[in-house]
This record gives structure tokens, sequence and C-alpha cells, in this order.
């Protein structure tokens, strides 16, 4: 059974269009002019225990909201949610003792504790025995380094640690389902890196199954085994990472720097793209040929006096779906 299961979900919001001018805002307080905007268009999908799994997407694409409503937060206009076999809306309390959320941006944790006193805090709310807390805290310092700032009031911690922090405190109940909302945004390189660590060892150590929405493509590339691409609240794109890029981002570029001016050759398998003077840029299919194959066969052809060759922006390739199915 998948531990999460997500079925035909709908989520409409009413929004109230606003007229211009006074008049026409005397107008919207008589009458108003209601809309319904859908978030979620008809969403299904299920997750498996145990896989990390991007849940990516345009601004407004409907990410949030479905999170929401996948935690209880919010409850469906249509359609059906289980998770852990259980019902966010229905049984809200058994769901949520499954569950460990951030959001990136803004804290769960209570802005006048220190950082121990709100863990000493949730392990009393979710009855966790001293011997599981202690475990669960050795593991979370190994990984977060949390121990330098736990005598820290939350107020005074830069942003890297109070994320960390708020990871650590969505542990301290054990929970089976994370779900990340931009966890990495607006962190340094360390942080980043330290935060990705987290992930993984929770995912490997725990079983921990991870829905991670975000605009990083590198958390993206990091961290997840498949890709749940959303737009206009419905499912785009659904699979492993490196089909959705081979789908998506199919082409590779080789970029040559040549040492003198020459008649560029032909090639069954790349053509010319771009050149800027004696810089060249051949674009191949990863499917047809391997990069090591290509070097070889314009080496023996062209005075190269460096190459490199250039991955794919799976997010520019991203955008492109949205555009055409936007
Ligand atoms: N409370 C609300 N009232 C009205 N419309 C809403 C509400 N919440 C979300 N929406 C609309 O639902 C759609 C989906 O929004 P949502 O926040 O889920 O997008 P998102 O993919 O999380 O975007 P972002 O990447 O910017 O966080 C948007 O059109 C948004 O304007």
């Amino acid at each position: 059974m998948a531990i999460i299961e997500v079925k035909d979900l709908v989520k409409e919001f009413v929004v109230v269009r606003k007229k211009t001018g006074l008049a026409g805002a005397l107008r919207s307080l008589v009458v108003p002019d209601k809309k319904i905007v859908r978030g979620v268009d008809g969403l299904s999908f299920d997750i498996e225990q145990g896989d990390i799994v991007g849940y990516i997407g345009p601004n407004g694409a409907g990410k949030s909201t479905t999170i929401k409503m996948m935690t209880g937060i919010l409850h469906p206009t249509e359609g059906s949610i289980r998770v852990c076999g259980l019902s966010p809306q229905q049984d809200r309390k058994a769901v949520v003792r499954q569950l460990g959320v951030v959001f990136g941006q803004r804290t769960q944790l209570y802005w006048d504790l220190r950082l121990g006193e709100t863990f000493e805090l949730l392990k009393r709310i979710y009855r966790i025995e001293d011997k599981r807390y202690k475990e669960t805290l050795d593991m979370l310092n190994e990984v977060l380094r949390i121990q330098d700032f736990i005598d820290t009031p939350v107020r005074q911690l830069s942003l890297g640690q109070r994320m960390r922090g708020d990871l650590a405190a969505s542990m301290i109940h054990d929970p089976t389902v994370l779900f990340l909302d931009e966890p990495t945004i607006g962190l340094d390189a360390d942080a980043k890196h330290a935060i990705r660590q987290f992930i993984l060892t929770m995912n490997r150590e725990r079983k921990m199954t991870v829905v991670l929405t975000t605009h990083d493509l590198d958390d993206v590339e990091q961290l997840c085994s498949r890709l749940l691409v959303v737009n206009h609240g419905k499912i785009v794109e659904d699979g492993p990472l490196d089909d959705i890029v081979g789908k998506l981002a199919p082409h590779r570029l080789l970029v040559i720097e040549l040492s003198k001016m020459v008649k560029l050759p032909e090639h069954a398998h790349a053509k010319v793209v771009r050149q800027d003077g004696l810089k060249v840029w051949y674009q191949f299919a990863k499917s047809g040929i391997t990069a090591a194959d290509l070097i070889a066969d314009l080496s023996g052809r062209l005075p190269i006096r460096d190459l490199s060759v250039q991955e794919p922006d799976i997010e520019d390739a991203i955008r492109e779906v949205y555009r055409t199915t936007g």
C-alpha cells in the first residue's frame, strides 16, 4: 500500500474581484463579484514509503495548496487523500502524529524559547520516551550540528541555524512522512549542504518518506529519485528524475574552443547551434552519441584548444513545458 494516496483532488477558492474607483468599490461591497479559482485541479498520485519525491512547478501551480491538504490544514473541494491509510481531514490528530512539516518561509519554533526548551516541550507534547528522545537528539546533532546553538533563543538564531532547528523540531516525534516546503530557500551553500545531508540521512536511517517542494534544481538533482511536476493545478510530469530530464532536456552541448579558424565539419549526431569567433557549440542528443565518442570524432578533425560539456538546464526545460501547457 502506498503511504500517500491522492485521488482526483480538487481545491477551489472563492475570490472577490475588486472593481476600480470609488463607485466600483461601493458596488463590490453590496454585490461582490465572486470568482472561483481552481488552485488544484484533479490531481492523482501515489507515493511509496521511503521515496524522496520532488513536487515542483512554477509559482501558483498548486504545490502549497496540495501540501496543506495532505497535512490537513485545508479541506479538499473534491477528491480524496490518504496518508498512512488515514484521512488528514477526518483523522487529523492521528495523521499529525505521523507527519513532520517544515515551511522554509516561516518558523514553527517558539520565538522566545531556547531551541533545547522547544525540543523538550515537543517531547512532552508527543510523549516521547527518554531513550528514544536521546537517540533522536544524538542523531540530529550529528547531522545538523544543533549542539552549537541549542541554548540560544530562537529569535537570535541565523536563518541557517533556524532552519536546522526547524528540521530537528519536526523530527522529535519520529514522523513517518516529512513534508518540506522550500527548505533551502535563502540559505548559503554550507547550510544547504547540511540540510540535504540531513534529508538523505533521515531517509536512509529511518526510512522516512519525503515530499519536497523547491525551486532549487540542485535540491531536486541531489535528493529526489522521482519528480511530480505540477502546473495550473494539474500533474504534467510524473516519473524518475532521469527520465524526466531525458524527456524534457534530451540534448547536451559540447563547447569547443578552436586554436585557429577552420571550416567546421558536419557530424551525423551533432549540429552546430552557435559560433562566436573561435568558440563553437555542438548540440547532440544523449540517446544518439556519448560525449566521449563525439569528442573522439571531432578531435581528429578540429584543432581543439579547450572543450567542455554542458548538461541540460532542467529548469529551462520545465519552464518550456509550462509555457506549452499553460
Ligand atoms: N487562500 C487562497 N485564496 C484564493 N486563492 C488561493 C488561495 N491559496 C492559493 N490560491 C490560489 O491557488 C493557486 C495555487 O496556489 P499555491 O500557493 O498552491 O501555489 P504554489 O505552487 O505553492 O506557488 P509558489 O511556488 O509561489 O509557492 C494560485 O492561483 C493561488 O493564487
